[in-house]
């Protein structure tokens, strides 16, 4: 089955044009690694696939439902934006009680959920103080623990490891690849380019609001082979440097190009 798929996916900002006619078909049970340089229309793009912002044009269905159906849509998705929203004077327990509540969890079998995620992120000692006196990796796997609480299909995660710590970065990275096993499918977005590679089971790389490149990272690094062995930060930087046409890969072979 298909976990999502977008139709000329649209989104300008009065002059700018953020999304630009983006068609995307995701299979379920896949990491999709999303990379781009800033500005390239990846938020904008989860954005609209997690119901935050409306498309200007375009369609989109998640797990089989449209973008439009907000109701549907949420019992499906978790989302891990930059920012998570946090309500910064209740203690961690607290904002995930309100999450359970909100979305109406059953007690029970959510709070063995809080605690099993608390223990698998180290945040015992957190989860009773107030998130206003926790540091940016902190906020991060509070965040992390509320989208998981509803056992959602798919996944949005918008530089997951961003402030955390090596050994935090490594237990969230291994839980990622225990969702994907369970076969939840999981939009990973990330400017570190080696956790993508190690992640992703197809990468897509968003310039300028259009996918000028996507395929397995050995086969977009196999595409870009001209001889020496190239990573993806090679094929990334070239796919996406200001070439008429990007997606016919690197036409200047010492890497110099005019800008
Ligand atoms: N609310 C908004 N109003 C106006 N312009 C916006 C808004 N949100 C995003 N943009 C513009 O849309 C374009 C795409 O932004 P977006 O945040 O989606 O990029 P990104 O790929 O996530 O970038 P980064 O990697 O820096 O986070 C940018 O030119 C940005 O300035």
């Amino acid at each position: 089955m298909v976990a999502i798929e977008t139709h000329d996916l649209t989104k300008q900002y009065g002059t700018v044009l953020a999304v630009d006619d983006l068609s995307l078909s995701i299979p379920e049970g896949v990491v999709y690694g999303v990379l781009g340089p800033n500005g390239a229309g990846k938020t904008t793009m989860m954005r609209m696939l997690t119901t935050l912002t409306k498309p200007t044009s375009g369609s989109a269905r998640v797990m089989g439902d449209p973008i439009t159906d907000r109701l549907a849509l949420v019992e499906h998705i978790g989302y891990l934006p930059e920012e998570p929203p946090l309500f910064d004077e209740l203690s961690g327990h607290e904002q995930l009680d309100y999450i359970r509540g909100l979305r109406d969890l059953p007690l029970e079998p959510t709070q063995e959920r809080i605690e099993s995620l608390v223990d698998a992120l180290d945040l015992e000692d957190y989860i009773d103080r107030r998130i206003a006196t926790y540091s940016k990796g902190t906020r991060q796997k509070l965040a992390f623990v509320q989208i998981l609480l509803h056992g959602p299909d798919v996944l949005f995660l918008d530089e997951p490891t961003e402030g955390l710590d090596p050994r935090a970065a490594r237990t969230l990275r291994t839980m990622i690849d225990d969702l994907a096993d369970e076969g939840t499918t999981i939009i990973l977005s990330s400017h570190i380019l080696p956790i993508v590679e190690e992640h992703a089971d197809i990468v897509g790389v968003i310039s300028n609001g259009q996918l000028v490149a996507e395929g397995a990272p050995s086969e977009l690094q196999r595409r870009a082979e001209t001889g020496k062995k190239r990573s993806l930060e090679d094929v990334f930087l070239e796919v996406t440097q200001e070439l008429p046409d990007a997606t016919q890969g690197p036409e200047d072979e010492s890497g110099n190009h005019d800008e």
